[in-house]
């Protein structure tokens, strides 16, 4: 058995910064990688998604050139290239990690699946095989989540995608049914809409992405509608069966039979904890299969910490990314940070994107705080009309008594960007009568956050 001062098992986005601090610190440290370096968002997620979104919006731009006073007369896509670029992009942030974690002193990187066999104590099944045990008094567990496969009858006698092989597609979907209307299923839907595919998104729950304000889910889903996506709500599939490659049929509670090309499950995602074996090193999971820790990422088992997806909480890049800095503030920086003072935030990479930070409107509500909320339609902003970029909403929530922003939605060309700026404002305590004055340069999207306070009045 070799022994480390640390171990990171899992290279993902918060592992692999973690585990090469934890070595320029001067611990002797391993990481272990079962697939590939990077994780989920360089590899499945992130990067190769927002790249195809990328040239499915050239196709929109294109089809719509009219528009603008160019006329493109008609246009193909090839699929072909789309995956290559993808490929070529993902190849390289993936190669870029690679290089950062074998070109640090002290850091050994191991490419194997990790388990637990003891306390403290890791086999790992080496790619070729063969075995390598190793412990150390601190572990650092990043190994991210998977996606979920919903228990729908059939499913096990037809061919699916999930959101990795649907990015590998051999062919455009004629038509893609999507089972979800989250990130995933909004995002996958559009990108293959723009590039020809008819497109039936179906959602078990009642409201369209219900942890939104109904105002901010409404604007997306007319955004959506209006490019020909079908979005059927409060729809449970029952049974799906397939008679020949691309003839699937998805029979849905009302008896409805679609026919689909392609079934893309985007119903969510599962943590990789109980592969891990867990319970031998005496690591407890929640109900849901996530490593619970308490604020500053510490597992029941002192020594054994948990980042990014693998814990329960919202599962972002930018999450695992912060965990990586509070447990590296606090080990080697003198910190006490805590998960508990950083605001939600996210970004949703449709098109225009929805940019969202801190408390929305109905959550605001649910709390009894006193709130004033300003909105304004994305029609309103300069630059929008002059791009022709006038799709969807502003909304911010204020505290009634101190004008601070609470939380903010941007559904709107750049709208992560400017859901950006009002973070820094709540992080500087920027207040929305300062907002109101504050100087933007002109015609920025940023500028109409002028007129989006003036919908605040000061008392
Ligand atoms: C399609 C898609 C699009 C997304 N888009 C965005 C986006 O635009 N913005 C955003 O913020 N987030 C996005 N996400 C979410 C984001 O990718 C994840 O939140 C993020 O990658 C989580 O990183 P992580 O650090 O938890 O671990 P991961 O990146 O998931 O890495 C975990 C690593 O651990 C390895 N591993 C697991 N078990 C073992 C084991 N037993 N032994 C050895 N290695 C192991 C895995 O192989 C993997 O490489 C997207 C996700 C998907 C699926
Ligand atoms: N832009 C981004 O930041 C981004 C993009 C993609 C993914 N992600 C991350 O990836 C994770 C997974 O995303 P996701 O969209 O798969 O999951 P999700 O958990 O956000 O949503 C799953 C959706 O599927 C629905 N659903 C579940 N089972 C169903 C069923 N049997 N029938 C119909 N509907 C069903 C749920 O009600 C929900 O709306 C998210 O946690 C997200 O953080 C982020």
């Amino acid at each position: 058995m070799r022994t480390f001062d640390a171990i990171v098992i899992g290279s993902g986005q918060g592992g692999s910064p973690l585990a090469k601090q934890l070595a320029k610190h001067g611990l002797r440290t391993a990481i272990v990688e079962k697939r590939w370096p990077g994780g989920t968002c360089v590899n499945d997620g992130c990067t190769p998604t927002k790249t195809m979104i990328a040239d499915a919006r050239v196709a929109y731009v294109v089809k719509h050139s009219y528009d603008h006073g160019v006329d493109v007369r008609s246009f193909s896509v090839d699929l072909e290239r789309i995956k290559a670029r993808k490929n070529k992009v993902v190849a390289s942030f993936r190669a870029g990690t690679e290089k950062g974690l074998t070109n640090t002193e002290g850091l050994e990187l191991i490419c194997g699946n990790a388990v637990f066999t003891g306390p403290k104590v890791l086999e790992i099944t080496l790619t070729d095989g063969s075995k390598d045990t190793i412990t150390a008094e601190k572990i650092f567990i990043n190994t991210g989540a998977k996606p979920m496969v919903p228990g729908i009858p059939g499913l096990d006698t037809i061919n699916w995608c999930d959101s990795t092989s649907i990015l590998d597609v051999d062919k455009i979907p004629a038509h893609l049914v999507v089972i979800g209307a989250s990130y995933i299923a909004l995002e996958m839907g559009q990108l293959f809409r723009r590039l020809g595919s008819e497109v039936t998104i179906l959602e078990h729950g009642k409201r369209f992405l219900a942890k939104e304000d109904e105002d901010i889910a409404n604007a997306v889903q007319g955004i959506l509608t209006e490019e020909g996506i079908t979005i059927l709500l409060d729809t449970q599939v029952t049974q799906v069966s397939q008679s020949a490659p691309e003839k699937l049929s998805i029979t849905l509670h009302n008896g409805t039979v679609l026919e689909a090309s392609h079934l893309l499950l985007a119903t969510g995602r599962t943590p990789q904890a109980k592969p891990l074996q867990p319970q031998l090193t005496g690591l407890a999971l929640d109900e849901h299969g996530y490593i619970p820790v308490n604020d500053a990422l510490e597992t029941n088992v002192p020594g054994i910490y948990a980042l990014g997806d693998v814990k329960p909480g919202p599962a972002f890049t930018h999450v695992s990314y912060n965990d990586y800095i509070i447990l590296l503030n606090n080990l080697f920086n003198g910190k006490q940070q805590s998960v508990k003072d950083r605001p939600l935030l996210y970004c949703m990479f449709t098109d225009p994107e929805l940019g969202r930070v801190g408390l929305t409107e109905q959550d605001a509500r649910k709390q009894n705080i006193p709130i004033k909320v300003a909105t304004l339609p994305m029609s309103h902003s300069a630059r929008g009309i002059e791009t022709g970029e006038t799709k969807g909403i502003m909304k911010a929530i204020v505290h009634a008594d101190t004008l601070e922003i609470l939380g903010a939605s941007v559904l709107g060309a750049s709208g992560g960007e400017v859901m950006t700026v009002l973070q820094m404002a709540m992080a500087g305590h920027i207040n929305a009568p300062q907002l109101r004055e504050m100087m933007f340069a002109h015609p920025l999207f940023s500028e109409s956050l002028n007129n989006l306070f003036q919908g605040i009045t000061d008392h």
